[in-house]
């Protein structure tokens, strides 16, 4: 019989689930299994290396914005091996020190390796290591979801854990999706020089954001790149000069685009099979381990002592700044059973670094709508363009908008969408009201708005709301 090694701690996953392990743990034993890039999605092939390439792609789109402004900038060149190179000789060097730290702590053994629970408090890696804890952590996160169709294989096709490793930036990229990943890579590759087609395969590009944002972006897009609507995968085939031809279904219609490099962000599925989570542990119909809200793993609606998860293995946000909230809720709760803390899930805010950038917090116009007549209140909703407050017009905006949804009586701000020039920085004061309680009527009478500021479109409107 294989012995099984015994542990204080085992966190299967090094993305948010590696900052569990502080000053708290030195002296116990630690496990940390993780079988792909340590540091996880948001380090290796995620959040920072897409904003990365966003920042460069943003510099080049405001230039060529400004010609309007009266200057005339030519986009000469990218450096794509430079822009590369500067992006992951950060990164790879991030990963591997905190690898090599970790392994250097006598408190913590790494397992570079996947590994599968064999029931709910024992574990299997690939190598056939079995490891026991009272105390364990799933934060499998999740992993890019490929549609089944005929060249989804072929070496020309990309997904985001792939593409921003290439040795040259494509002349011509499709995009297959409508949702974050998609937007920012059209983004980043037109930005940079590429010719771009996204193609979306509903009616509609960031379906889940409230409409005028997603009406406004669909708008302003297509002065940047090709972006078709309507258009639903069928195949991927090599042309014999190194291209590939994409088809699509229009309507019933067959339309086929050239490309040099296919894009896919068709979404992501949580790890939770990687874990082998199922037999063991609630799961619901998207493949999330199911937790309550001190992220307590649950088993028949119970929690199952001492197993807990995180980031978006158990979350439907699929954000880094959630997991990472959540992280913190299973800190204090692994060290404090008698005083478990929640995870604040009520305003998750986030932001689409596209050009316009996009930022959104709280509910959707129609979400408001809807629960205002299920609970029977009103609500006002003021849209505020950028264009008309004194810093848009140093801009000439004709793109950005702030929206604000509210409660008629109460001024509660329910929710707020904003498209453009530094949106996804304009939102966090409004993150903070609701977060805080604070209305809109004291939030925008409560303090100075520094003049003339382009947080004007905020308090601009908040002033626009129609409150008893
Ligand atoms: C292209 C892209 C851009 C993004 N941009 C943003 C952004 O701008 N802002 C934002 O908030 N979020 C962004 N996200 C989302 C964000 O990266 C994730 O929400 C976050 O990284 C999830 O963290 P996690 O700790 O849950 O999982 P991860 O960081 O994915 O970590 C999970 C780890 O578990 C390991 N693992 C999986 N199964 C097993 C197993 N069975 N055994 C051992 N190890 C296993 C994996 O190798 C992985 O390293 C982006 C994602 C992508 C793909
Ligand atoms: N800035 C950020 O915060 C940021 C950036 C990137 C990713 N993320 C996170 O990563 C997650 C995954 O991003 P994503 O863009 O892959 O997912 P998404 O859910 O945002 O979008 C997926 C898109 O793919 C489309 N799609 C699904 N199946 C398809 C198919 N078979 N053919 C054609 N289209 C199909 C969907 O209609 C949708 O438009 C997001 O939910 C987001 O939370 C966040």
């Amino acid at each position: 019989m294989t012995a099984v090694k015994e542990y204080d701690l085992i966190i299967i996953g090094s993305g948010s689930g590696n900052s569990l392990i502080n000053e708290d743990w030195d002296g116990k034993k630690v496990a940390m299994i993780d079988g792909g890039r340590f540091g996880g999605t948001c380090l290796n092939f995620g959040c920072i290396p897409t904003k990365m390439y966003v920042y460069p792609a943003s510099v080049i789109a405001r230039a060529k914005d400004a010609t309007k402004l009266g200057i005339e900038v030519e986009h000469k060149n990218t450096a794509w091996r430079q822009i590369r190179d500067r992006i992951f000789s950060r990164i790879d060097a991030i990963s591997e020190g905190g690898l090599d730290w970790r392994k250097r702590q006598p408190s913590v053994d790494v397992y570079e390796e996947y590994a599968r629970f064999t029931d709910s408090h024992t574990l299997m890696t690939d190598s056939g290591v079995l490891l026991t804890a009272p105390q364990i952590v799933v934060a499998t996160g999740s992993r890019v979801t490929l549609p089944q169709v005929p060249g989804i294989n072929l070496p020309q096709v990309h997904t985001s854990d792939t593409v921003m490793r290439i040795d040259e930036l494509p002349d011509r990229v499709v995009v297959i999706g409508g949702g974050f990943i998609a937007a920012e890579f059209a983004h980043v590759f037109s930005g940079l020089g590429a010719q771009v087609t996204q193609a979306v395969r509903s009616d509609r590009v960031l379906r889940a954001h409230d409409d005028t944002i997603a009406e406004r972006f669909a708008q302003e897009a297509p002065n940047h790149w090709d972006l078709r609507l309507n258009h639903g995968l069928q195949s991927i085939e090599e042309t014999g000069n190194g291209a590939v031809t994409v088809t699509f279904d229009r309507r019933g219609q067959r339309v086929e685009v050239e490309a040099d490099l296919v894009l896919v962000a068709t979404g992501r599925t949580p790890n939770s099979d990687t874990v082998n989570a199922a037999p063991f542990f609630d799961m619901d119909d998207r493949g999330l381990i199911t937790v309550d809200q001190h992220q307590r793993v649950l088993s028949g609606g119970s929690p199952v002592k001492g197993v807990w998860a995180l980031g978006d293995v158990a979350s439907p946000y699929q954000l880094k700044h959630v997991a990472n909230a959540e992280m913190r809720t299973v800190q204090h709760n692994l060290l404090n059973p008698d005083h478990l803390k929640s995870t604040d899930h009520r305003y998750v805010p986030s932001a689409v670094f596209t050009h316009p950038q996009i930022a959104t917090v709280g509910l959707t116009e129609t979400q408001a709508r809807q629960q205002a007549e299920f609970e029977g209140f009103e609500i006002t909703v003021k849209v505020q363009n950028m264009g008309d407050v004194a810093y848009g017009w140093a801009m000439d905006d004709a793109v950005g908008l702030c929206k604000i949804i509210a409660r008629k009586y109460t001024g509660e701000i329910l929710g707020a969408h904003l498209i453009g020039e530094d949106s996804a920085n304009l939102i966090q004061p409004l993150i903070q009201a609701m977060s805080f309680g604070l209305s809109a009527q004291d939030m925008a009478r409560g303090q100075y708005w520094i003049h003339p500021a382009l947080t004007e479109v905020v308090e601009n409107a908040l002033l626009g709301l129609e409150l008893d």
